[in-house]
């Protein structure tokens, strides 16, 4: 019989509030097999409590098992598609992560919760019956990896963590969610154009993510050198420009063949070489550093590590090609 599986791995939709401390704490893992007999009015669902973290315990190879184990899931011809549970600190990477690396067309969505179980207007059992019916929806076949929170559905590429706390903190702020549910049906508006899959190894090198800021140097670049990382990520100023004393650090980089990535540090936009002053996207360009197609510091990361096993592999790749997409 077709089946929607539910693979749990922790964040606030699986915590409780101590009413004491006031502090929130994850739960039993089994606490969301309250959820079963509400999620089989609309279809038949198996789910599996695969971890029970929070987010930012989340780590690039949690990430790659996760999706090892999904991959497995969407190979069995009963199941419609998957619904992960995640913490929504670093919902956005894990999504990222599986978007990039899952080629089935079968849906995938991840969900979770801002407000733990026991507090009042808690978003997890509405959030996750939304994720459900997405997932067991025909329209979302072919839309890549989705987040569904607040009613909303988003394609994982362009979403992102917007609100510390409000429920309605996932956003796509370049183009809006692709979709909605609504009380009798899911509908969508359009479909994510962009869409690129890498295949599936361990993303084992280390990659550091520096934002800039007014009157930075090349301090933090130069440690990540020397502490052996083998990429970076650069959040520039607006259009993709940096302060100038933090160049002599991204020369040395670029020197030592270590690739370098930079976005903006606005939320919304793409980096480009418009301006020719020092540390000017033009010179950067120049320079040599790769520049990302409107992703987040935290994306391009994410794409920079699994990407970065290309390279190795053939060090001629032009790492550039897969920033343009
Ligand atoms: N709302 C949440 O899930 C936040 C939590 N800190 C987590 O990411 O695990």
């Amino acid at each position: 019989m077709s089946k929607v599986v539910i693979i749990t791995t922790g964040g606030t939709i699986a915590m409780s509030e101590d009413l004491k401390t006031k502090t929130v704490k994850p739960l039993d893992q089994d606490t969301l097999d309250f959820f079963l007999p509400f999620l089989e009015e609309y279809v038949n669902v198996e789910m599996e409590h695969f971890m029970n973290i929070p987010s930012p315990h989340m780590t690039p190879e949690k990430m790659y098992q996760l999706a090892l184990h999904t991959k497995k899931y969407l190979e069995d011809d009963e199941v419609l598609g998957i619904v992960i549970t995640h913490g929504t600190d670093t919902l956005e990477e894990t999504a990222y992560f599986l978007d990039l690396l899952l080629t089935s067309d079968k849906p995938v969505v991840l969900t979770g919760a801002m407000r733990s179980s026991n507090e009042l207007g808690a978003d997890g059992p509405v959030n996750l019956v939304g994720a459900v019916r997405v997932v067991a929806d025909p329209s979302s076949t072919g839309k890549g990896v989705l987040v569904v929170f607040n009613d909303e559905i988003h394609a994982a590429r362009y979403v992102t963590k917007t609100h510390t706390s409000n429920v309605a903190t996932f956003q796509s702020p370049e183009n809006g969610p692709i979709g909605t549910v609504t009380k009798k049906g899911i509908r969508f508006s359009h479909a994510p154009l962009l869409r690129d899959n890498y295949e599936l190894s361990p993303p084992n090198t280390k990659i550091g993510l520096v934002k800039a800021a007014a009157g930075m140097d090349d301090l933090l670049i130069n440690t990540l050198i020397e502490h052996g990382y083998e990429g970076i990520v650069i959040e520039g100023l607006g259009q993709g420009n940096l302060p100038p004393e933090m160049l002599g650090g991204i020369k040395k980089g670029i020197e030592k063949g270590i690739p370098i990535v930079l976005v903006s540090r606005c939320f919304n936009g793409f980096v480009d070489a418009v301006y020719g002053y020092e540390g000017g996207g033009k010179q950067l360009k120049d320079l040599g550093l790769i520049f990302s197609n409107g992703l987040n510091g935290q994306k391009a990361r994410i794409k920079l590590m699994i990407t970065i096993n290309l390279f190795k592999k053939d060090p001629s790749i032009n790492l550039q090609q897969y920033f343009d997409v």
